[in-house]
């Protein structure tokens, strides 16, 4: 199976300090929604993965982070695309969860949903440390871009084997031309 995971702040849309608390604020990353797009295209199942700890700040509520998903599924639904599966963590910093990465929870939920034993072989594309070594506990491959905190995270040492590209565009172009 073809299955990539895929953070999302700071991969798909344009990531912010401030949270992204509404659909308008969620603002696509140039090339991602096509990225995505031509990877369902050409066979790859795309899962995404996501902390949004402002659920439990009280930023934003359920409603809206659907809207937030409803938009982002529009979008690379009208490129010919889709979305195949959306796990987020509502959780907050404090509330120990293991959902909520740099934990692996939402990575065991797509391999069990998928009815796979584990990851291995599958990209876990990030911006952010946590989300690399969150989809590594499972055997994903780090690929790390430099869109969203990923110039941040490439000033401190990365997990082995992680692959860096500048964007989710280019990583879609790497892994569409070297194609299992
Ligand atoms: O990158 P993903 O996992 O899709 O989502 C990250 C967001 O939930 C937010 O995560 C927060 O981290 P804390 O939750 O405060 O540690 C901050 O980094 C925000 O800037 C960011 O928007
Ligand atoms: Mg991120
Ligand atoms: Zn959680």
């Amino acid at each position: 199976m073809k299955l990539i995971v895929l953070d999302r702040d700071g991969v798909i849309n344009q990531d912010s300090e401030a949270f992204v608390k509404s659909v308008e604020e969620w603002i696509p990353i140039p090339g991602s929604i096509e990225a995505i797009a031509r990877l369902s295209q050409a066979g790859w199942t795309v899962a995404v993965a996501t902390n949004q700890s402002g659920l439990a700040r009280g930023l934003f509520d359920l409603n809206t982070l659907a809207d937030m998903h409803l938009k982002m599924q529009r979008l690379v639904m009208e490129q010919g695309g889709r979305i195949d599966l959306i796990v987020h963590c509502p959780h907050g910093p404090d509330d120990g969860c293991d959902c909520r990465k740099p934990a692996p929870g939402m990575f065991r939920t797509i391999a069990e949903h998928f009815g796979l034993e584990d990851l291995h072989g599958v990209p876990v594309v990030g911006d952010s440390h946590r989300d690399l070594h969150a989809g590594l506990v499972l055997g994903g491959t780090p690929y790390l871009v430099k869109t969203g905190k990923g110039l941040r995270t490439l000033m401190n040492s990365l997990p082995p084997g992680t692959q860096v590209f500048d964007d989710l565009a280019a990583v879609a172009d790497h892994l569409l031309k070297t194609d299992r």
